[in-house]
């Protein structure tokens, strides 16, 4: 990630470096794997017989698709490289601001008890997706955690033609960032936008944590105030796959965990979201 915003010196010690031999490595890795895949399908085939190891992207894209070698290895490694760093930074901050926030760790627990109990009584143990439509409120917190994170900060566009915008001219062929985290932290779209508040997502505001109110319904329309995934044809490819990990990651924290910070640290931003001392934290077991 530091080589992708660092000067492309390709010297030695250089960050830059660093990211180019790193990227050598997953793409030996990727080759390799999609060798093995290659054989396992053609034995497969010839035993008439639909294995199920080879049921995922890189299985499907090797079977149903016309993509050489070299695309392939450009889509695995882009979807790697997209959906890592941000899906494990999106989860660090629901951590952070959770440990900051014990009514809302309380309110996160009781609804995934009610959904472990009912699963219990059916026999059952593996989340699916029935359960993952009753997180009400877990979707709060991750909403929030998203608009006060700010897992990424600003896109990319470029002008197409000459655009006249609210009194500016922008040039075509210019590069424009729509800042979104300007829009995630504006007072006028979010009542104490630096608070964290899940229950702004709610249509009743209970009272955010670390707030002196108690609550006046602080519920706007969210449309083109909230996009930390974007938006657009460009909107991103895995925002439903980083919901459904960060849902499936605070069941399993909530229920089984209770988690302090182990020292001061907060999020910081040069130019990704990071915690300059790696968030240590103090964890211990529910009995
Ligand atoms: C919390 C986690 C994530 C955040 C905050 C996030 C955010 C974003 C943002 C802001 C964009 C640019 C959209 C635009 O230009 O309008 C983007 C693009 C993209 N994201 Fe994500 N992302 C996350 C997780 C993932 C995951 C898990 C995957 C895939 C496994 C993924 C795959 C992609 C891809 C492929 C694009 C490029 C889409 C395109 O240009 O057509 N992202 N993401």
């Amino acid at each position: 990630m530091k080589g992708v915003v660092s000067a492309p010196l390709n010297l030695p010690g250089t960050a830059y470096r660093k990211a180019l031999q790193s990227r050598a490595t997953i793409l030996k890795f990727i080759e390799r794997k999609m060798e093995e895949r290659k054989s396992e399908i053609k034995e497969e085939d010839e035993a008439e017989d639909e294995a199920e190891i080879n049921d995922d992207l890189l299985g499907w894209v090797l079977k149903h698709s016309n993509l050489s070698t070299e695309q392939i290895l450009d889509l695995i490694l882009s979807l790697l490289f997209a959906g890592h760093e941000t899906s494990s930074v999106a989860i660090a901050l629901a951590i952070y601001f959770l440990q900051a926030c014990p009514k809302a760790v309380q309110e996160l627990r009781e609804e995934h008890l009610e959904i472990a109990m009912a699963k219990k009584e059916l026999g059952e143990s593996e989340l699916n997706w029935d359960d993952y439509k009753k997180m009400d409120f877990t979707q709060c917190v991750i909403n929030e955690t998203l608009r006060l994170g700010n897992v990424v900060r600003f896109l990319h566009r470029k002008a197409l033609k000459d655009v006249r915008y609210k009194g500016y001219d922008i040039p075509s062929g210019w590069k424009v960032l729509p800042v979104i985290s300007a829009v995630h932290l504006d007072n006028s779209r979010y009542d104490e936008p630096n608070l964290f508040n899940p229950w702004r997502w709610q249509q009743q505001n209970n009272g955010a944590c670390g707030s002196s109110s108690s609550g006046s319904g602080s519920f706007s329309t969210w449309g083109n105030n909230f996009m930390p995934f974007g938006g657009g044809p460009r909107l991103c490819a895995g925002s439903e796959l980083a919901k459904l990990e960060m849902a499936v990651f605070i069941h399993h924290l909530v229920l089984n965990f209770n988690w302090e910070l182990a020292e001061d640290d907060q999020p910081f931003t040069f130019p990704f979201v990071d915690f300059p001392n790696g968030l240590p934290i103090r964890v211990s077991r529910i009995l």
